[in-house]
């Protein structure tokens, strides 16, 4: 008997924008209405830390190590498929890294091999309020930006705390020029109401016409090419030391994630940077990982950033060691 199509999402934003944060929300309402949803992961890097914040009962599949755009669209196909196929779903969500086109990830789940088992959506673009109104990037960010926004069915504007009320206004003016058929939401940590979601005939469905306007196949060459550089980080770190080497490397990165210890506080703590902006957070979920960092940016110099850190850790006395805690 053949299954019933699944409902696919596909969560764009620039990298750090609040993805995770929203398909954090979205899980827990998905579960509310008593959907089965299963989960499909693009980070850049060797090294996944977003699924950290994923239900260890989400059905999960993890592409590490390449952006959709370049390396692994077959490979979103081919996973697509073995989600369904594992297992009974009624929808899935698709975080793909900050640097994929919109465009690239619809093609993978339009695939042929999944052309009857799926039903995509909706693109729901994440859009970091602070870095679109300051426009503090350079022009090929800007443009990649842009194209995010201009194909989404969604467009939440979110970080909104992070940006004076007067200005989102203007910031929901500028994405309504770029595209004014998007359902546009002003939000926080990605809190919103997507009620409207599962009642058929209202959600927009992603239109076929976004295939063949613009000149699709320069999407390809446009995109980011990012670096990403990762390191075990075996000794706990001094917080104000650590904040302060991050701030002295502003404009370098774009995005900064993982696991680390602090010297002056017991247990493994969740590490995120996004656009200048560090957040730790103490980590407390099922799942075990090593300490780790993860740097994503343009022109980031691995010697330099390995050079920080091991300065960072040797300011470190040994009675700090990891295994002390
Ligand atoms: N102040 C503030 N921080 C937020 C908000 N939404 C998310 N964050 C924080 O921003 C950081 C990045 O959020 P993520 O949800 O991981 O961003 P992302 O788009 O998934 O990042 P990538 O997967 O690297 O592209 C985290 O520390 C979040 O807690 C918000 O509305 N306001």
């Amino acid at each position: 008997m053949n299954k019933q199509s699944v409902d696919i999402f596909i969560l764009s934003g620039f990298l750090g924008s609040g993805k995770s944060t929203l398909l954090k929300e979205l899980i827990q309402l998905e579960r509310k209405k008593g959907r089965r949803i299963g989960v499909l992961m693009n980070e850049l890097g060797e090294i996944s830390i977003d699924s950290a914040i994923i239900p260890s009962d989400t059905p999960l599949k993890e592409m590490l190590n390449g952006c959709i755009c370049c390396t692994i669209q077959g490979e979103l196909s081919l996973q697509l498929n073995l989600l369904i196929e594992e297992h009974e779903l009624d929808v899935i969500y698709i975080e793909s890294t900050g640097a994929a086109h919109p465009i690239e990830v619809i093609d993978a789940c339009t695939h042929p091999i999944l052309a009857s088992k799926v039903n995509v959506k909706a693109v729901i673009t994440v859009v970091n309020a602070k870095q679109w109104y300051e426009k503090k990037m350079s022009i090929k960010l800007k443009k990649f930006m842009v194209e995010q926004v201009k194909y989404a069915d969604i467009v939440l504007i979110n970080k909104k705390d992070q940006v004076e009320e007067s200005v989102l206004s203007l910031i929901k003016e500028s994405i309504k020029e770029i595209n004014d058929q998007a359902i546009i939401s002003i939000v926080s940590f990605a809190k919103w109401n997507p009620s409207f979601l599962d009642v058929k005939g209202q959600t927009q469905e992603v239109s076929s016409t976004k295939f063949v306007d613009d000149n699709h196949n320069s999407h390809v060459h446009n995109h980011l090419h990012l670096r990403t550089v990762s390191f075990p980080v075996n000794q706990a770190i001094d917080r104000i030391q650590f904040l302060h080497w991050l701030e002295r490397m502003k404009g370098q990165l774009f995005r900064a994630k993982g696991f680390i210890y602090l010297k002056e506080t017991p247990g493994l703590f969740l590490f995120n940077y996004a656009y200048g902006e560090p957040v730790l957070e103490r980590y407390a979920l099922d799942k075990k990982y090593d300490p780790v960092l993860v740097f994503i940016g343009e022109d980031i110099d691995r010697v330099d950033l390995e050079k920080g850190l091991r300065k960072l850790q040797a300011k470190i006395v040994c009675s700090n060691k990891l295994d002390s805690f």
